[in-house]
Parts: structure tokens; sequence; C-alpha cells
């Protein structure tokens, strides 16, 4: 960016969050080059929402809420009603024209706003892998080459990396996984785990959701189909590597054997800030690794057989249709049971199994957002009987 240029627009959707929260530091720390527009949340934390409006500025008129009376509360605090309900985000994105939409909302709720934000014109810098996953190939039909860009670490590591070579010279994605807290644990092992020792991150700090789903690899699971979905590359030729140190974020192997990998400490600000102003890299987004010392960066298999998410993934994905969207939401409903008591661990992952055992009738391929609606229903609605 060069200094005559007017700063960089940008509306967060999911601001009071994990990603939103990083966002708006990276923001703050580089008042020059972007502005906020806009913020969106669910309600969970009013407090600290009209604190970030009040921080960038906005009028009530740039806020939305999809919580109807924790709008309310935002609204008085601004002063006037606030976008509220189901549909406030898709709202906000038609309410607050912006050069780049962060879409950092949990859930495959986001879909509906990732299709908004991609019509609206604006750049999609996507956190929110659920909406890709479920949306699939309907997301990438309403896309424009280059108009969504990755924030999911692996996502941007993979990104940066193809820039070393052609889509035709790259033989294989490497995406790399932490293992989560219950690395080289047993099958007798796992069955015990409590919501708590599952939403202890061995390397990052992240809502509640995406820890779980680390600790079930899950959220591998969810980035294997993110990858072939962004990148265009078939299942069989996406790996995935235990390194448990979360510096090395993901690699590309090139045809001739060259692997190119991208490494940092492991900080959200850096994915984030690339995409925010994509392709340019904003100077000090994350410290840089130290090489004046000594460090080991390890890689190993996946345990498959205690952690089989991958493997199931794939199989719904490489079939097609609306079963990722099916995998997805029988995670969030199965999720939703774990954390509510109902089920054990393991179960989160068996009921996805079950629930796509049953899910013959949603392999074609989706013609509209309905269609993907109606599968994420039916799948939540299975998995909740399930568990
Ligand atoms: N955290 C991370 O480091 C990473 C996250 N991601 C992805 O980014 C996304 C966000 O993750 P994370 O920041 O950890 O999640 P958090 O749980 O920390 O934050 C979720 C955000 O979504 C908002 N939200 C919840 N429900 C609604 C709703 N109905 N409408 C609008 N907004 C809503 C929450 O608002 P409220 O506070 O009001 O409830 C909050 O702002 C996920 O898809 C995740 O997989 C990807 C890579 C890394
Ligand atoms: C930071 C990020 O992108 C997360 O998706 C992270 O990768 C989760 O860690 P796991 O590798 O344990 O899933
Ligand atoms: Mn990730």
């Amino acid at each position: 960016m060069t200094s005559d240029e007017s700063p960089t627009r940008v509306l967060i959707l999911g601001s009071t969050g994990s990603i939103g929260t990083q966002a708006l530091e990276v923001i703050a720390a580089n008042p020059d080059r972007f502005e906020v527009v806009g913020l969106g949340a669910g309600g969970g934390n009013t407090d600290l929402l009209i604190a970030q409006a009040r921080a960038a500025g906005l009028g009530p008129d740039a806020v939305g809420v999809a919580n109807p009376d924790a709008a309310d509360t935002v609204g008085a605090a601004l002063g006037a009603t606030v976008l509220s309900g189901p549909d406030a985000m898709t709202d906000l994105v038609h309410a607050c024209p912006a050069d780049v939409v962060l879409n950092a909302v949990v859930g495959s709720l986001g879909l509906a706003p990732s299709i908004a934000i991609l019509r609206s014109g604006a750049r999609l810098a996507l956190a929110n892998k659920e909406s890709l996953v479920a949306g699939g190939s309907l997301v990438l039909d309403a896309a424009a080459p280059g108009q969504i860009v990755p924030v999911d670490s692996e996502h941007s590591a993979i990104a940066q990396c193809l820039r070393a070579g052609s889509a035709a010279e790259v033989d294989r994605l490497v995406l790399t996984a932490s293992g989560g807290p219950f690395r080289g644990w047993t099958r007798e092992q796992i069955v015990d785990v409590t919501p708590e020792q599952a939403g202890k991150h061995p390397t990052w700090s992240m809502g509640p959701m995406i820890t779980l789903n680390s600790a079930t690899l899950v959220n591998k699971a969810l980035e294997v189909i993110e990858a072939h979905l962004l990148f265009d590359v078939d299942y069989d030729h996406i790996d995935v590597t235990v390194h448990p140190q979360s510096i090395v974020h993901s690699m590309v192997t090139f045809v001739d054997g060259a692997t190119v990998a991208k490494a940092s400490p492991p900080s959200m600000k850096l994915p984030i800030a690339l995409a925010l102003a994509w392709p340019e890299r904003v100077p000090g987004a994350s410290l840089a690794c130290d090489f004046s010392t000594a460090s080991a960066w390890t890689f190993e298999p996946v345990d498959n057989d205690v952690f089989p998410a991958i493997e199931l993934a794939r199989a719904a994905g490489t079939r097609g249709g609306s079963l990722t969207a099916v995998f997805n939401a029988a995670n969030e409903a199965a999720a939703d049971a774990f954390f509510a008591g109902r089920i054990t661990f393991p179960r989160i992952v068996e009921t996805i199994a079950d629930v796509l055992s049953q899910a013959d009738q949603w392999a074609t391929p989706p013609g509209t957002l309905e269609e993907v609606f109606a599968a994420d229903a039916w799948a939540r609605r299975r998995a909740a009987e399930i568990a």
C-alpha cells in the first residue's frame, strides 16, 4: 500500500470471538492501512461488542447482533436500533460496503453470510471454514477468481507456498495437525475425556468449538475438505502430518520433489493480517521463528484408528454432494451433546459416522442453498436422535 491510498474498509462478522478480537488488534496496530466499517456478533458478549463499536467510532447502523434481546441492549447503548435477528449478518453485509469482509462467526450458520459477501463483490477473508465445507460448490460458484482468501492457518500457509510454483506443478498438499491434547492416547483412554480436558489445546488459544474439533481431529477433517475446495486438489493428493509444535503451518510438495513449507510461531495475527491486506504482507504482524537457539520440529503420522475423523471426511468429500454439509452438521450437533454431558468424547465422531451411513439421499450436488440447509437440518436431527 502506498501512503496516498485510503485505508482498506473492513467489516468483521464474529468480532467478539477469538479471530474477531485478534483482527481488531491487527487493525488497531495498522490504522493507516485498515479501517473498521462494521461489526457483527451473536450477542453472547454485549459489553465487548459495545466497546468495540465505540472504539471504532461506529453508529448503530453499522452493527449487527443475531440475538434480538442482546441487540436491544447494544442498540440502547449506541443510541438507536441495530440490525438484529437470524439474518443480521447478511443484512450487515448489505448495509456496510466494505473492501474486505472477515467471516469469523462459528459454525455452518456462516454459510449465508459467506454467499452474501461474495455477491457483494468484497473479498471474503474466510475463517469460517464450516461455510465452505457445507456450501461446497455453491460457495465456489459464487466466488470470482481469488475472491476468497483463507484465514485458516494451514490454508493461508498453502496459499503462500503456492506462490513458489504453478498449479500444474503441484503434486501434494500437506496439512499439519497439532494432534490435539490427546495425541498418543489409546481408544480406551479417550473414552473418559471431559469437556474441560478437550478445551485445553496444546499450542493454540481459540474458541470452544474449534478447540473441541482439534481434540477430535474433526478440525483437520474439515480442513482437508476446505483444502480440496480452495485449491482444487484431489483428496488422494492431500496428506495430513502431525506436527505437535504448530510452527510449520502446512506445506506443498511440487512435481520435482521440492517441498515448500511456511513456518512462523503459532499466531493467527499473521494469516489474519495477510488476508486483510492480500496479496501484501503486513510488517510486524507476528513474531518470526528464532533460529539463534536450538529447536526441534517433528512430524509423525496420524493415528487413524483412534482418530478416524479425517478418513471419514475424505470418504464423504470423495462421494460429494451435500455429504460434507452432513458431516459438519452432525459434528456440530454431536459436539452440543458432548458439551451437555449426553455422550462420551469418542461418540462425537462415531455419531458423524452413523449419520453419514444413513445419508445416501444427500450425495447429489445441491442446486440451491435451501438444499444445503435441508441436508444440514436433517443431519442435526439424525445426530440428536442417535446421540
Ligand atoms: N480461533 C482460531 O484461532 C481459529 C478459528 N478458525 C475458525 O474461525 C471461526 C471463528 O472461530 P473462533 O473465533 O475461535 O470462535 P469464537 O467462539 O471465539 O467466536 C465466535 C464468534 O461468532 C459469533 N457468533 C456466534 N453465533 C453467532 C450468530 N448466530 N450470528 C453471528 N455471530 C455469531 C460470536 O459472537 P458472541 O461472542 O456474541 O457469541 C463470536 O463473535 C470458526 O469457523 C473457526 O473454525 C479458523 C482457524 C483458527
Ligand atoms: C490455528 C488454526 O488454524 C487451527 O485450525 C489450528 O490448526 C488448530 O489446531 P489443530 O492442528 O490441532 O487442529
Ligand atoms: Mn486451522
